[in-house]
């Protein structure tokens, strides 16, 4: 009988990425272990520079000390066979790499995201950025015809924080595409038919996606917020189509003000709405005056939701978007429209996808002069959106494309049974 093969995954220490890590083995087979990522709990990580500087300082180290601790002294079939790790942290394959162990990188975005990453020699050399990752030239790029153009200021690095910050992260992506370089297999939370041009660029990038929950062979791995699923029973009580579901993901922050217009806008729709709202201690969600007591059971709030399932709820009308790629993917994937809210990173590009290249829903433009998005314009859209059955028939055909990828036959079904053939020794 072969050897059972011992997997190391390592997902990016942060929430969007978790999601996905347990999707390959039978859960009753994981065991789940941490590894510092050199900031205290007390320290604030949504300061993205402080983050990615002190992952990629402490965490190389940790990891190698922690597959030395398993692999000397375990019995041969305990050994660590393979390390399948986020390509943001290219660092984690550059260790396997000294530990003669095989590998593999995880990309959980959108392959067109990598893509630019991977574009980054061309774009210096065609001046668009200079060294430090910042755009010099004001335009929109986009790799192929057919795929989504974006505006400088909007790659990837280039639109995470301030000037410092994002010079932090072009340094690692660019560190990263050289490290991916030592990887055996480079898989993606994606499907060929959502993004062919950019699978057809880079011919490396195989997709397996979209992994849901609702695929996986286990139960999920879990999330790092309490989930509240009373709303489940709440989307019950509504006729089909008719909710709107708000919510943005793990890291965006609002602005007081935004937080209070999003709130009216979605009070003045009148129609019902889920919105999640994260409890965060460092900034103040205060709902407008009497914002509770006039929109009462119309408008359920949470703290977390058990987001796939509200997405697969028939109830649902639309889904009020940051465009995280796992949210996108979860949108696609249950043949909802979106309306679009990027705050940062790939966001943008996943909304370019969303809006001009699969036509399943709309944006917003740049607000008012001090960059707010006011109510009446987010009532408009909803309606915009509701109000076209276009978006949702467009939106049920691209549901039905990215099943077919992920069922016996299709294309991620096949990249997903090749790898985990790869993996046995
Ligand atoms: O109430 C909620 C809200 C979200 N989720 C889940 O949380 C995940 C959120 O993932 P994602 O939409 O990708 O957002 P982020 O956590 O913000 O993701 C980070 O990682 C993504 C993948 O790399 C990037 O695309 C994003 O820009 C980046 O912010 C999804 O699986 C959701 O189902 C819940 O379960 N309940």
């Amino acid at each position: 009988m072969g050897m059972k093969p011992h997997i190391l995954a390592i997902p990016y220490p942060a929430q969007g990425r978790t999601s996905n890590s347990s999707v390959i083995v039978d859960d009753d087979n994981i065991d789940l272990v941490s590894i510092p990522d050199g900031l205290e709990p007390w320290e604030d990580r949504n300061d993205f520079k402080k983050l990615i500087e002190a992952i990629s300082q402490v965490m190389p180290g940790k990891l190698e000390e922690f597959i030395k601790k398993i692999n000397n002294g375990s019995d041969e079939d305990e050994k660590i066979s393979c390390v399948i790790a986020d390509e943001n942290i290219g660092w984690a394959l550059d260790v396997a790499v000294k530990m003669g162990i095989t590998r593999a990188a995880f990309w959980p975005a959108a392959a067109g995201q990598l893509a630019l990453a991977f574009s980054i020699p061309e774009l210096l050399e065609d001046g668009i950025i200079n060294s430090n990752g910042t755009p010099i030239k004001n335009q929109m790029i986009q790799l192929s015809p057919t795929m989504p153009a974006i505006h400088t200021s909007k790659l990837g690095w280039a639109c995470i924080g301030d000037l410092a910050t994002n010079k932090a992260a072009f340094e690692i992506v660019s560190r990263n595409n050289a490290s991916v370089k030592v990887a055996n297999w480079l898989i993606c939370n994606s499907a060929l038919e959502l993004e062919p041009a950019a699978f057809s660029l880079f011919r490396n990038i195989l997709p397996i996606g979209p992994l849901l929950s609702t695929n996986r062979h286990g139960k999920s791995a879990g999330s790092f917020w309490e989930e509240d699923s009373t709303c489940l029973e709440w989307l019950d009580q509504h006729p089909p189509d008719s909710v709107i579901y708000v919510a943005v993901g793990s890291f965006t922050v609002f602005d007081y003000k935004q937080f209070q217009e999003l709130a009216l806008g979605l009070e003045l729709t009148n129609r019902p709405f889920l919105w999640v709202v994260r409890p965060d201690p460092d900034h103040d969600h205060a709902f407008p005056d009497g914002f509770r007591d006039r929109v009462g059971n119309r408008g359920q709030i949470v703290g977390w939701a058990p987001q796939q399932q509200v997405l697969s709820h028939p109830s649902v009308a639309c889904f009020f978007s940051h465009c995280g790629w796992n949210s996108t993917m979860e949108g696609v994937s249950n043949g909802v429209p979106f309306l679009c809210w990027p705050y940062f990173a790939d966001q943008f590009l996943n909304q370019a996808y969303i809006c001009d290249v699969w036509k399943v829903g709309l944006g917003f433009s740049n607000g008012d002069e001090s960059g707010i998005i006011k109510q009446g314009l987010i009532k408009d859209k909803v309606e915009q959106l509701l109000g076209d059955i276009t978006f949702k028939e467009r939106a049920l055909d691209l549901k039905e494309l990215t099943a077919k990828s992920v069922r016996e036959g299709g294309c991620s079904y096949s990249n997903l049974n090749n790898f985990v053939e790869w993996m046995k020794p």
